[in-house]
């Protein structure tokens, strides 16, 4: 196999588009806490802590799903063969030491965050995935903690609380869509996933009804005057995306998880369109 390609499947392994927004996420906190360019070194820092980290966890999901892979998603990189079980168990283990290293250089609230997260995230594939409920509250929880782990970056570790939240209650909705997907393979490793305990229509009845809470939520960054208009302008297409991904689900839970995470992107992007507007004096 060319070196070329195993280089792919390693990157593959870190599903870096999730990295790198989970960095975003991390950065957009951290300016939404009121971060300033004085900031920029424990910045730098929180956003390599979370890149590292976010790769390293889709890395040793990925090894610890092998199997689960094997039914699910054949096509990544170790039920295809591209990089080998041990290989990625050691890659995911030098991505958290990256991580590690990026965090000692933060403060004590950040780098406590970074503890529990990457604890969390060794812990997610094989102890907490397959808890009803548990695991999608944990992803949620660890997508959330980015903005305050921003905010914690320079000192002000609930500066961005209101988009954590948002960002956590929509990502329990498509985590939720996600195991709807996925029930296939989860019931062959005998995982008691929400919609194998539950069943699948309550499941996304109650994933809807987390989704409904967080648009709707998502007017406070508006209403208590923290963004303006251009912040409107970009979460209510977001909304309606997520809205639209969570009423698919229930035909098509592949087509609406994707939809959810366009949705979700777009949303992020409003929070940073919002405080950008917001600092740079504009009214609209
Ligand atoms: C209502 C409202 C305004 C909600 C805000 C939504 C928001 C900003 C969500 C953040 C989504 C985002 C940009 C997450 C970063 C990437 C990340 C860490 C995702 C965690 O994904 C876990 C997932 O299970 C991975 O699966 P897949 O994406 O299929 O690889
Ligand atoms: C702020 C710091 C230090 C860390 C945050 C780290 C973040 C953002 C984590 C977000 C969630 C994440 C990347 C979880 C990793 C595990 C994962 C891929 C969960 C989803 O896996 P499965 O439930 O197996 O679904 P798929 O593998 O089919 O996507
Ligand atoms: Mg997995």
């Amino acid at each position: 196999m060319s070196l070329g390609v195993r280089a792919r499947g390693f990157l593959e392994l870190t599903r870096p588009g999730n990295a790198i927004a989970a960095g975003v996420l991390t950065f957009t906190g951290a300016i939404v806490a009121g971060g300033t360019l004085e900031d920029t070194f424990v910045v730098i820092a929180a956003i390599l802590a979370t890149v590292f980290a976010t790769g390293a966890g889709n890395a040793i999901n990925d090894y610890f799903d092998r199997d689960i892979d094997r039914i699910n998603r054949p096509d990544r990189p170790i039920p295809r063969g591209a990089v080998s079980a041990d290989a990625a168990k050691w890659f995911s283990i030098a991505l958290f030491g990256g991580a590690v290293v990026s965090a000692l250089a933060l403060p004590l609230v950040a780098l406590a965050i970074a503890v529990v997260n990457l604890t969390a995230l060794v812990a997610y594939t094989e102890f907490l995935k397959g808890l009803p409920g548990v695991g999608n509250v944990v992803v949620a929880a660890l997508t959330g903690s980015t903005f305050l782990f921003g905010g914690a970056a320079i000192g002000e570790p609930l500066g961005a609380v209101v988009l954590a939240v948002l960002a956590a209650l929509a990502t329990l909705t498509r985590e939720i869509v996600k195991d709807v997907e996925d029930i296939a393979g989860d019931k062959e490793e005998g995982l008691r996933t929400l919609p194998i305990v539950v069943g699948e229509r309550p499941s996304l009845v109650f994933g809807t009804g987390v989704l409904v809470v967080a648009v709707l939520a998502s007017a406070v960054p508006y209403l208590d005057g923290e963004f303006g208009l251009a912040y409107l302008g970009l979460v209510v297409p977001a909304d309606v995306l997520m809205l639209a991904g969570t009423i698919q689900s229930f035909e098509d839970p592949t087509l609406a998880q994707r939809r959810l995470k366009h949705g979700m992107f777009l949303a992020a992007a409003a929070f940073i369109v919002g405080r950008v507007a917001a600092l740079g004096g504009v009214s609209v």
